[in-house]
């Protein structure tokens, strides 16, 4: 038996007590362990969330600069970048609907022509109507893709009663086509010319003086409603287009610039376009290389001239248009879609000499001659090109160049063109008898006698070489011509004439062989092609049309009406529209302002601002400008509104009119600041606004400062004095 001291055992060790041991309880390591866990996952998570958010970044801002630089690659071989902001927001459509809407682009929806597009009507599938602006892919060119681009991302991204909707466009391959409102009165160009389908209907003066207005309320958002500014770059009638109710409202942005972006400035007229254009001709077949580059004369240039008045101590050289050529001071150079900047040399009235001089010794220096005709070229686009238009500078060609022009509107006094008018239109009726202007002309000088002898000389010597080509003539004769004649200052300085002419020359010889032969071929094709023209794309117009109309357009040639639409059209190119562009080509609000200055008197009056018909007395009128400040500084309000379209038959009304010419000759001032603001503008034609006073050269006595105020029209209204003028 076991015993008790065996029976009895060791009590049982106490149960188990957390106080005495540090064992840890394994619930309690299970939560450490998962808490770790978690901390570890989610930092993990956190890095690479930051990790993705870093390469998320990085990659947008790559594909940024990718596209940055992709984009500006493409630009520099014509295509288009489709990504900005402003054309991702309008509709994309496909060329084939396009086509469908359009009749397959028929002739019969053929709704307007530009330089280097064609408008049609769009009919969409659920009947609604559209403009659609189809860029002539053969014309294809760096300036018209960039204005493509310009329209899309600008006008795109405006919304304006006052500006036509752009709603969408197509690219592709080389298509190019915009979407717009359509605007059933089509333009003011129509109306005032009865171009197109609207024939002879005069718009009223009510119209007029809307239109005026709401051009301003266009440019007044432009300027001032958008922010950075826009600058429209392109006022004309041809882009004021007329709605169902008649109220106009601006397109064509092509040409615009976004104020303080890079690119804003003159850049259109500069050397570095014109490299790329001469770049991108180099890459052009030699249709589209001459197309391009087309030898034509401007007769805009030539009437500029020769309205301005000679007085003053000024000098000019008479500015003909060889666009290939694009010598400086004399020529005028074709930019892409037919924009085109004269570098006709123009001193100016204060200093102004000297400046010419020096550029006119820069241009003709000897170590400059080595240098690349283009390069050097660009470097006085835009500098003095412009043509005196107010009557304070002598402009030494004028009876020069109104002889001039009267022997080529008789083209009898010049054997070359009638050979190729001719050549061009062999059943065409015999042109017009000799022209009085050329005598008429010579005769009016002081030193008539000279210059009629001159002028003899100058026929005989066009008899002579019957055989040259217009551009030999031209070149041989006129230019030379033009040296001689120049200003005092030339005739003073036979070194200078000596190596402007010099200059002139070797820029020529070089231009010509730098351009190779391909011009010359198209010159000549043009030619025998069954017409002939002073402007590439007048010509590419009429050729593309039926070439029945041939020997109707041969005969229509001669005329003087022909003279004054090709002078001053402003649907074929620059050189019509020219004459609205400001003298500073600064390409800022006060740019727009001139134009629309221009513009202003293109409404009262109906007329062109280059307007010649074949009547001697009329080209005194020629330049609507120049005419214009002459009857305002021969003084009195009924001199001005001598202006007002005749067709209007005395029906309007007199007050606005002449406030209307007033405002415009503001707006023409030379110097920039001197214009007046649009919104001053507005004002002014609302009525809430005096007229300031005229510049002091309009004034010839000068009249006391209270004639030339406006009173406005609500003061007139307020007293009772509806239809009174200034006088
Ligand atoms: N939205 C539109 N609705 C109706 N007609 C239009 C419209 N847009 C243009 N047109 C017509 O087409 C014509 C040509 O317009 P476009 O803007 O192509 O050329 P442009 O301004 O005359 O010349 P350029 O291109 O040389 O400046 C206009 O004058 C107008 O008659």
């Amino acid at each position: 038996m076991p015993s008790r001291a065996i029976l009895s055992s060791p009590p049982p060790p106490p149960p188990f007590s957390d106080h005495h041991h540090h064992i840890p309880r394994p619930s309690f390591l299970l939560k450490s362990r998962i808490l770790f866990l978690s901390l570890t996952i989610s930092a993990t998570a956190v890095i690479i969330f930051t990790i993705l958010c870093f390469l998320y970044h990085l990659s947008r801002s790559f594909l940024h600069h990718y596209h940055y630089f992709r984009s500006r690659r493409r630009a520099r071989t014509i295509p288009f970048d489709d990504s900005p902001l402003a054309a991702a927001k309008l509709k994309r459509f496909t060329y084939s609907d396009l086509k469908l809407a359009t009749n397959d682009f028929h002739d019969s929806s053929v709704i307007g022509r530009g330089g280097s597009a064609t408008v049609f009507r769009a009919i969409a599938r659920d009947g609604k109507l559209y403009a659609v602006k189809r860029l002539d892919s053969a014309a294809l060119t760096l300036n018209s893709e960039r204005e493509f681009q310009n329209e899309l991302h600008i006008l795109g991204g405006l919304k304006s009663p006052f500006l036509v909707t752009l709603l969408g466009y197509c690219v592709e391959k080389k298509h190019r086509l915009l979407v717009y409102e359509y605007m059933p009165n089509k333009s003011l160009q129509e109306w005032l010319f009865g171009e197109g389908n609207l024939g002879m209907e005069v718009l009223t003066w009510e119209r007029r003086f809307s239109v005026i207005a709401d051009v301003a309320r266009a440019l007044e958002f432009l300027h001032t409603g958008c922010d950075p500014p826009v600058i429209h770059g392109d006022v004309k009638p041809s882009n004021v287009l007329l709605d169902f109710d008649l109220r106009a409202k601006i397109s064509d942005f092509g040409l615009s610039r976004v104020k303080g972006e890079p690119g804003f400035g003159p850049d259109l007229f500069t050397s570095q376009d014109f490299g790329k254009s001469q770049e991108l001709s180099g890459n052009l077949t030699p249709l589209e290389s001459s197309a391009a580059n087309n030898e034509v004369v401007d007769f805009a240039l030539a009437l500029q001239a020769s309205s301005s008045s000679s007085k003053g101590g000024g000098y000019a050289v008479n500015g003909m248009k060889f666009n290939s050529v694009s010598y400086n001071g004399v020529f005028a150079v074709e930019t892409g879609k037919g924009k085109e900047v004269s570098a006709a040399a123009v001193a100016g009235e204060n200093g102004g000499d000297d400046e010419h001089s020096r550029e006119l010794n820069c241009s003709v220096d000897q170590e400059n001659q080595d240098q690349d005709p283009a390069e050097e070229s660009g470097k006085q686009w835009g500098k003095d090109w412009w043509w005196r238009q107010d009557g304070s500078g002598e402009l030494c060609s004028k009876d020069y160049v109104m002889e001039w022009i009267g022997s080529q509107i008789c083209p009898s006094t010049n054997p070359n063109w009638e050979d190729h008018a001719a050549a061009a239109t062999p059943d065409a009726p015999p042109p017009p008898p000799p022209s009085p202007p050329a005598t008429t002309a010579a005769a009016t000088r002081s030193d008539g006698l000279v210059e009629e002898e001159n002028f003899k000389v100058k026929k005989n010597k066009n008899k002579k070489n019957q055989n040259r080509t217009m551009k030999e003539w031209w070149r041989e004769e006129h230019l030379e011509e033009m040296c001689k004649k120049g200003s005092n200052k030339l005739k003073a300085n036979n070194h200078i004439q000596f190596k402007w002419k010099k200059g002139f020359k070797i820029h020529f010889h070089r231009r010509k062989k730098s351009m190779e032969k391909k011009q010359e071929h198209h010159f000549e094709t043009e030619l025998n092609g069954g017409e002939f023209s002073f402007r590439g794309a007048w010509r590419k117009k009429k050729m593309n049309r039926n070439t029945n109309q041939n020997a109707a357009n041969g005969s229509e040639m001669w005329s003087g009406d022909l003279f004054s639409r090709e002078l001053s059209s402003t649907t074929t190119s620059m050189r019509g529209t020219l004459c609205y562009v400001a003298p500073e080509y600064s390409g800022g609000e006060k740019s727009d302002i001139y134009s629309f200055g221009v513009l202003i008197l293109v409404i009262v009056s109906g007329r062109r601002p280059l307007h010649v018909l074949a009547s001697p007395m009329k080209l005194e009128k020629a330049n609507l400008v120049s005419w214009c400040r002459q009857l305002a500084q021969s003084g009195g309000l009924d001199n001005v509104l001598e202006l007002v379209d005749e067709r209007l038959k005395g029906e309007y009304d007199k007050e606005q009119a002449s406030l209307c010419i007033n405002l415009a000759l503001l707006c023409l001032q030379k110097m920039p600041e001197l214009r007046p603001d649009i919104g001053d503008i507005v004002r002014i034609l609302r009525g809430e606004m005096e007229v300031p006073p005229l510049p002091f050269e309009f004034s010839p006595s000068p009249p006391p400062p209270s004639k030339l105020f406006h009173k406005s029209r609500r003061k007139q209204r307020a007293n009772g004095d509806n239809n009174t003028s200034t006088e």
